[in-house]
């Protein structure tokens, strides 16, 4: 109730009123004028977000508190608010469910999907925008630090497997002049990534081929860097094995595959470890219901027994990003 109390400040207008009026502040009347509420429903507001911190008064006038200052202006926050309104807010109430039958029962709110990853390109309009606001936010912050590392390694072709809208393989094309991109990703999210790699000039170098990881056989096998972010976290352990196995055994054996994921571990901030933490609830009842944001000794564990070892292990990256380069373990 305290979320959606927060959410309505935001979106209602009081806080933008709030923040405009600066140290005058203003009473629950000016407010008034600026939204479109009744005094009720604003009083009931402004209560709230006093004993929620949101905002403070003095006197009769009300003003903007630090946290409310953040939930208008901070755009991590506004995107985990929209991600968590917009996705998962609904279907949450289906978690015992999710949790009980490991699959994403709360996807239903949207319709009759597996899991979220073929639904992407037909979710409702704020589903689609905010999870993809989601998505990207984290990752964009990542891709020009990952970009400088992956770059010494001389790639002539990146695979970037689950490429979604084609963000990482754009950005490799706009920083090298040389590099052949081909996204792996499913047949759904490939016709949605080449509009944007067309209107963004790059088809000559960027293709698309349309795969499920779970259910295809053999890879392609010309790249020399196996490119996989925010990637593996879509599935459960097993599943993570069985991808990794199949790329060891579709790779070059020289080629190097490079992971950058979210750890809760690797978190510099316990507030981006609690943040993980809650968030894999979004992938155990909207998403697959069978994967979540792993401790970094669960992924080192997988690519074992994959036949992987890790050359270099980089922390920091972004917004708590950490980047695996790894290599097979010879045969
Ligand atoms: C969380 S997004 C990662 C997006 C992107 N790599 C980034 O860093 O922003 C996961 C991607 O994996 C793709 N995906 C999920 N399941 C898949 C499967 N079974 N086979 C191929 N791709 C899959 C989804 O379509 C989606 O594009």
């Amino acid at each position: 109730m305290l979320f959606q109390a927060a959410l309505n400040l935001r979106d209602s207008g009081i806080l933008t009123t709030l923040d405009k009026a600066g140290k005058q502040g203003a009473s629950p009347e000016e407010i008034a004028q600026s939204v479109n509420l009744n005094h009720y429903a604003i009083q009931l507001l402004l209560d709230v977000g006093l004993s929620s911190r949101i905002v403070y008064q003095n006197g009769e006038r009300f003003l903007l508190g630090k946290v409310g200052h953040f939930l208008l202006h901070d755009k991590m926050t506004r995107v985990n608010m929209d991600f968590s309104q917009d996705v998962c807010y609904q279907g949450m109430f289906h978690l015992n469910e999710a949790l009980e039958k490991s699959q994403p029962s709360g996807l239903k709110v949207f319709g009759d999907w597996a899991t979220i990853y073929p639904a992407l390109s037909q979710l409702p309009d704020a589903a689609q925008q905010s999870w993809f606001a989601f998505d990207h936010f984290y990752s964009d912050a990542a891709f020009n630090e990952a970009f400088r590392h992956i770059f010494l390694l001389n790639p002539q072709h990146i695979y970037d497997v689950g490429g979604n809208t084609g963000k990482w393989a754009m950005c490799c094309a706009k920083n090298d002049e040389q590099v052949n991109v081909t996204i792996l990703d499913l047949p759904q999210q490939i016709a949605l990534a080449k509009k944007n790699i067309e209107n963004a000039g790059y088809s000559e170098r960027i293709n698309g081929y349309g795969v499920d990881l779970l259910t295809a056989d053999q890879l392609p096998g010309e790249a020399d860097v196996w490119w996989m972010s925010q990637f593996l976290d879509c599935f459960s352990e097993e599943q993570v094995v069985h991808i990794l196995k199949l790329i060891g055994k579709s790779m070059k054996p020289d080629a190097q595959v490079c992971i950058m994921e979210v750890f809760w571990d690797r978190q510099p901030f316990e507030a981006g470890a609690l943040s993980l933490n809650a968030s894999s609830l979004y992938f155990t009842c909207m998403a697959n219901g069978n994967s979540r944001f792993y401790h970094s000794r669960v992924l080192y564990d997988c690519l074992r027994k994959a036949g992987f070892y890790v050359q270099q292990d980089i922390d920091n990256l972004g917004l708590g990003h950490t980047l695996l380069i790894c290599k097979r373990l010879p045969d």
